[in-house]
């Protein structure tokens, strides 16, 4: 069924002027245009299908990566598709070991996302191929073939090939009533979009109002800049959602260790679930010395969406230092390496709660979740996806939200078509709306 040499790899600057309005803006990064290496692959089949796949960016940073990915085209180009998915785990190292880029990463930075954009479209392209969403490919694909789509090299001392195998075989069962209950329900999400650091009090009411009409019942806060601001606003969510609701906050790397801690047990009051990304998402040591003492306070840490690649999500497990462990479909070496990272989380018993949001990242990521549901953790306790409600009206196949559950994709691939009226609206700079806002500034 797999068909077709890749003929074609076009990447195009796609940017969203999210900044302008504050959406997505946290402690760190007060300025975020939400924007997409976007890859788009074509094959000698003759089917009319394209394998559509993108990396989340911001801004500037979109060009670097653009680069990186032209830079790794070679690889991808007149390969045939049934020899780079017959040994998935041999072209995944091929791409992550080139000789010369490799000096540039190795499998992270611009590199790596460049890696998981073109990957994702390799994925999206397999699973339209096959006529699935993504998250079915994986969940009929057999336990064999999956490991095999895996390199081990460097994670062998948290997790085999056998113990790979392992997981994936118990995950088997019952796996047709996960797969119903996910059909019938959905999976479970929390919502980012009411609280980014840039809105001023008035809209965060509003959008919180709106948002617990709509049956939302877990709230992300960001903090981290002001101590009083962030005391003043976690006040203000967590008296509109009330004691039971679930509210999480991210500080987006702002503090030191020790200033992590202080600036917490001051905001403990409001009994947030967990506090992510407190500190550099290179310091493990520095999140188990957190993770230790905020326990006391029943606040956990959660880390992972810029976590490099699945070496720094072993020793984050090895070291006991996160409680929640946030997969990002686009920073990751794409499902491959997602792959990994999902089997290490549940061999520690660690819940997986997935970073979304961004441009496409809720797209691509609802895939891995509802997979690692039905063939991996089988548990729903303690995981939630996240949600944020920008942008999704880009996409050829956006997400289906009903009452704040992720509903599973049915439209075959891995959900990362955009439309191509937007790519050509937005893409940088000479897209229409860059052009006028470019022209904008300059007077
Ligand atoms: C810059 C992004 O919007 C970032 O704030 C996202 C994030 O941390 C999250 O969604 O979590
Ligand atoms: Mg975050």
């Amino acid at each position: 069924m797999v068909r077709g040499r890749i003929s074609r790899l076009l990447v195009r600057d796609v940017r969203f002027p999210t900044s302008l309005e504050g959406h997505g803006s946290d402690a760190m990064h007060t300025d975020p245009d939400y924007s997409a290496a976007y890859v788009v692959l074509e094959t000698d089949a003759e089917d009319g299908l394209r394998g559509c796949g993108l990396t989340f960016t911001l801004g500037k940073g979109t060009e670097v990566v653009v680069c990186a990915v032209n830079a790794l085209a070679h690889h991808v180009l007149h390969k045939d598709l049934r020899d780079i998915v017959g040994n998935f785990r041999g072209f995944y190292r091929q791409l992550t070991s080139d000789g010369q880029l490799r000096w540039i990463g190795p499998e992270k930075g611009a590199v790596h996302l460049a890696t998981a954009a073109i990957l994702n479209a390799v994925w999206d392209l397999w699973a339209k191929q096959e006529g699935k969403p993504l998250w079915k490919l994986l969940v009929d694909m057999d336990p064999r073939t999956l490991v095999s789509c895996i390199d081990f090299r460097y994670i062998t001392d948290a997790l085999t090939e056998e113990d790979a195998l392992e997981i994936l075989q118990k995950g088997q069962i019952d796996k047709k009533e996960r797969e119903e209950q996910m059909l019938t329900h959905g999976y479970p999400a929390y919502t980012t979009s009411c609280a980014w650091l840039g809105y001023p009090d008035d809209l965060l009411k509003q959008l919180c109002a709106a948002a617990l009409k709509d049956g939302w019942t877990r709230f992300k806060v960001k903090v981290g800049a002001d101590l009083q601001d962030d005391v003043r606003r976690c006040r203000l969510i967590r008296d509109m959602i009330g004691p039971e609701k679930t509210l999480m906050l991210d500080a987006n790397q702002r503090w030191d260790v020790p200033e992590a801690v202080e600036w917490m047990s001051k905001l403990a009051e409001f009994k947030p679930l967990w506090i992510e990304e407190p500190t550099s998402p290179d310091d493990i040591l520095g999140h188990a010395a957190i993770s230790k003492a905020l326990a006391p306070l029943g606040i956990g840490v959660a880390t992972g969406e810029q976590c490099h690649n699945r070496v720094i999500f072993k020793q984050l497990l090895q070291a006991n230092a996160l409680q929640f462990l946030q997969i990002d479909s686009c920073r990751l070496g794409s499902v491959n390496e997602n792959l990994s990272v999902l089997l290490m989380a549940k061999k520690f018993g660690i819940p997986v709660c997935p970073h979304a949001g961004g441009v496409g990242l809720c797209e691509l990521v609802q895939h891995l979740i509802i997979f690692d549901y039905i063939s991996v953790s089988a548990s729903l306790q303690n995981r939630m996806c996240e949600y944020v409600d920008h942008l999704h009206e880009h996409f050829r196949y956006p997400v289906h939200i009903k009452q704040a559950s992720y509903m599973p994709p049915e439209d075959a691939g891995y959900s990362a078509e955009m439309k191509e009226g937007s790519v050509k609206k937005y893409q940088y700079p000479d897209g229409e709306v860059w052009k006028k806002l470019l022209a904008a500034q300059e007077n």
